[in-house]
């Protein structure tokens, strides 16, 4: 269906509730016919006008607000365009949706319609259209800088460049099948799509070999809390989240179901869980329900933070569990410092721990150099390098699938050109399924369902 037979669509895109101002936009063929009835004199395209708001019907007016005209195709989704800026308030904003329902033809728009067409009509790439999402849902600044590269094209570029790098592959070997007679594929060129599919073949696994940076920055790093009962694991959380998120007691096993909560460390996204404390014996059906479900968070945990006391570690022990999932990785804690006799003889004492970070969730002692290091660690894991990353599993997964038909061609046998040409074509299409260039009808309800209306 060509844009010109579509509906004009609209939405309300601020968010919903008391504000200052509310953006209300349209998008279709009718758009300007709205903005006539609505809004008359139609302001000169693209420039921000003061009118008077009326209803079409009656002419009576619903506010004095701006009103954009934003003809197409030089418009966010490549439509005529209109938009409202009107009084935040309830009634003037169902008002003036009300007024725009009257126009015949006019229909409110769904969840990512705006942005759909946008991509219906060739100005975002599905990488773009999903840096928006990114966009609207950043919380954090690290977040927002990832957001805003993809939405400026910058992972769309990649794929297509090595899109385009397959197609010239693609189209040398044709030359040879068009012309069978001319004898076997000649040598080099054999030889120079070999090198090529393993140059684009390396360069993919460099890039999926990212330590799922993107992805995390994308979900949240996962920063799980554990050790034994009543180290003060639940303390711990309470005093980085700076509320009373988890219940704290003073006997052994209080906590039994995970509790999370999101923090922004530096920008970072962060999402901290609590854990039942582990031990090696309980009776408690409950408990050990709550162990289960520990050692599920530590099996997915991004970084452990293994937390002891010092009252245990006077006692001997180094909290440590023969079976729990911690190595070189975990971040060890030893909470309750307050209640140390000489801190660092205890640490000293304790031949692992020398690397240990003592706190005390009760005087909030030693708590900024663990914020510090939960920062840098945040980074690590999830920082942006140099490189532009991925930022979704169905990124990796057609981006595995190209590569598999991409060693067959590195490994293949070039006597057999229609295979290869088969197995390029294929990995181009898989590429094409990333930025949305082929056949990807299944995967767009998916994607815009995650947007806002109005979006
Ligand atoms: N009021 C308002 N603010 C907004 C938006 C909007 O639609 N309305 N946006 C909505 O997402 C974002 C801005 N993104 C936009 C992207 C492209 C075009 C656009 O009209 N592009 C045309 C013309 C470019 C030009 O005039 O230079 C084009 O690309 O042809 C508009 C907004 C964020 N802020
Ligand atoms: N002196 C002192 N007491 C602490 C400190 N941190 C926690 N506590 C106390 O230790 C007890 C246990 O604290 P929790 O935070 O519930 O310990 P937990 O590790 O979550 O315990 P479980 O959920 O049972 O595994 C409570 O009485 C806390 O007030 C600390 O740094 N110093
Ligand atoms: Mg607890």
């Amino acid at each position: 269906m060509t844009a010109a037979h579509r509906d004009t669509i609209f939405a309300l895109s601020s968010g919903r509730g008391r504000a200052g101002v509310a953006v209300i936009r349209l998008s279709g063929a009718g758009a300007g016919a709205v903005v006539d009835a609505l809004a008359a004199p139609r302001p000169a395209a693209r420039r921000v006008s003061l009118r008077t708001i009326v209803r079409p019907g009656s002419g009576e007016p619903l506010d004095r607000g701006l009103v954009l005209w934003l003809p197409g195709p030089e418009s966010f989704t490549g439509e005529d365009m209109a938009e409202f800026h009107v009084h935040g308030g309830p009634a003037v904003i169902s008002g003036v949706l009300g007024a725009i329902g009257e126009v015949g033809g006019m229909r409110p728009a769904e969840a990512g319609e705006f942005t759909r067409r946008a991509f219906e009509n060739g100005r975002l790439d599905l990488t773009e259209v999903e840096g928006i999402a990114d966009m609207i849902d950043a919380e954090t600044e690290a977040q927002r800088r990832q957001a805003l590269r993809q939405m400026e094209g910058a992972l769309g570029t990649l794929y297509d460049r090595w899109r385009a790098d397959l197609v010239a592959m693609m189209a040398e070997l044709e030359a040879v099948i068009d012309f069978p007679d001319e004898g076997d594929v000649p040598a080099e060129l054999a030889a120079g799509i070999g090198r090529r599919a393993a140059d684009l073949a390396d360069e993919m696994r460099a890039h999926m070999d990212d330590g799922r940076r993107g992805e995390r920055l994308r979900d949240g790093i996962q920063v799980v809390i554990a050790g034994r009962p009543n180290v003060g694991k639940s303390s711990l959380l309470n005093q980085l989240a700076r509320r009373d998120a988890a219940i704290v007691a003073e006997r052994a096993g209080t906590t039994r179901d995970v509790i999370e909560v999101h923090l922004d460390l530096a920008g970072y996204p962060v999402i901290l869980v609590d854990t039942a404390g582990l031990r090696e014996e309980t009776g408690d059906e409950i408990e050990r329900e709550g162990m289960a479900r520990t050692r599920n968070r530590l099996d997915t945990a991004d970084l452990v933070v293994w937390v002891t006391s010092a009252p245990d570690m006077e006692e001997g022990s180094d909290g440590a569990l023969s079976d729990a999932p911690v190595d070189s990785e975990t971040l060890w804690v030893v909470n309750k410092s307050d209640l140390a006799e000489d801190l660092s003889a205890l640490l000293k004492s304790c031949p692992g721990m020398t690397r240990a970070i003592p706190i005390s969730a009760l005087t909030g002692a030693g708590l900024d150099g663990l914020i510090a290091e939960l920062a840098r660690r945040a980074q690590a894991l999830a920082g942006e390098g140099e490189h532009v990353v991925m930022t979704r599993a169905r990124h990796r997964a057609a981006l595995g699938e190209c590569l598999e038909h991409l060693d067959r061609v590195v490994s293949g046998t070039i006597s057999e050109p229609e295979l290869v040409a088969e197995d390029l074509r294929r990995a181009a299409h898989a590429l094409g399924r990333i930025v949305g260039r082929v056949d990807v009808e299944d995967l767009l309800d998916a994607i815009f369902r995650e947007f806002c209306i109005g979006k």
